[in-house]
């Protein structure tokens, strides 16, 4: 009897030697680790982002305001930031930073060196004009411009709220002409974001449906 006792007693020793090495082990582990280990139920989420010197557009506008007012024409250097986020980076899945890039330079390409003018808005009248110039009024005041300076845009007035939307759905449209890559299922949301001068700008926001 005395020899079970001693064996019960020697195995609950060992067991509880065993079991302070596990846990020093685990505590050794998660400090390895830099911390507790992620679990599976953890919310990852990865965001790739992007902003060159060269994704921007020189650009002339005139803002126009509620009363019918407008501002004189004048002109910034806007500058394009995009941030998209995706599902996870597999290497199978990976999308380049080049795709998202060269649609990108491509709508800044099409509005650099140009008047953007909002073709919907209410007091922009486009009048009868001479071969290759728009003759147009906006507010009241009479313009006349060569027509390959000039980017008349589906918008009721020329401000970066406006700019961001129009600039992400043609990026958009450019980007998805790729038809190889199943863009809406690797990413997640995006936002595109210019600003006009340091300080000042504004960002749209999409997030697919899944
Ligand atoms: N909601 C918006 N308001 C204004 C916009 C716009 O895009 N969205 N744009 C303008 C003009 O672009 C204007 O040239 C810039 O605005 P402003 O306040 O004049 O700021 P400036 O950069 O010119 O410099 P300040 O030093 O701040 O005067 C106007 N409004």
């Amino acid at each position: 009897m005395a020899v079970g006792r001693n064996r019960l007693h020697s195995n609950k020793r060992f067991a509880a030697r065993y079991n302070k090495t596990v846990c020093n082990l685990g505590g050794a582990i998660r400090r390895f680790n830099g911390g507790d280990n992620m679990t599976g139920h953890d919310q990852r989420s990865w965001k790739l982002h992007i902003r060159k010197d060269n994704l921007k557009f020189s650009a002339a506008h005139m803002t126009v305001f509620p009363d019918g007012s407008k501002e004189s024409l004048h002109g910034h250097n806007y500058e394009v930031t995009l941030e998209v986020e995706l599902t996870a980076p597999t290497l199978a899945q990976m999308l380049s930073y080049a795709a998202f890039k060269q649609a990108l330079r491509s709508v800044c390409d099409s509005w650099d060196e140009k008047v953007l003018l909002a073709g919907a808005n209410p007091w922009f009248i486009l009048l009868p004009g001479p071969e290759g110039e728009y003759n147009f009024r906006l507010c009241g005041k009479r313009y006349v411009l060569p027509m390959d300076e000039v980017a008349i845009l589906d918008v009721d007035n020329i401000t970066v709220e406006n700019l961001t939307q129009l600039f992400f759905e043609r990026f958009w449209h450019v980007l998805t002409q790729d038809q190889a890559v199943s863009w809406r299922e690797r990413i997640l949301a995006a936002r595109l974001r210019i600003d006009e001068s340091r300080g000042q700008g504004a960002t749209y926001s999409v997030r697919f449906n899944r």
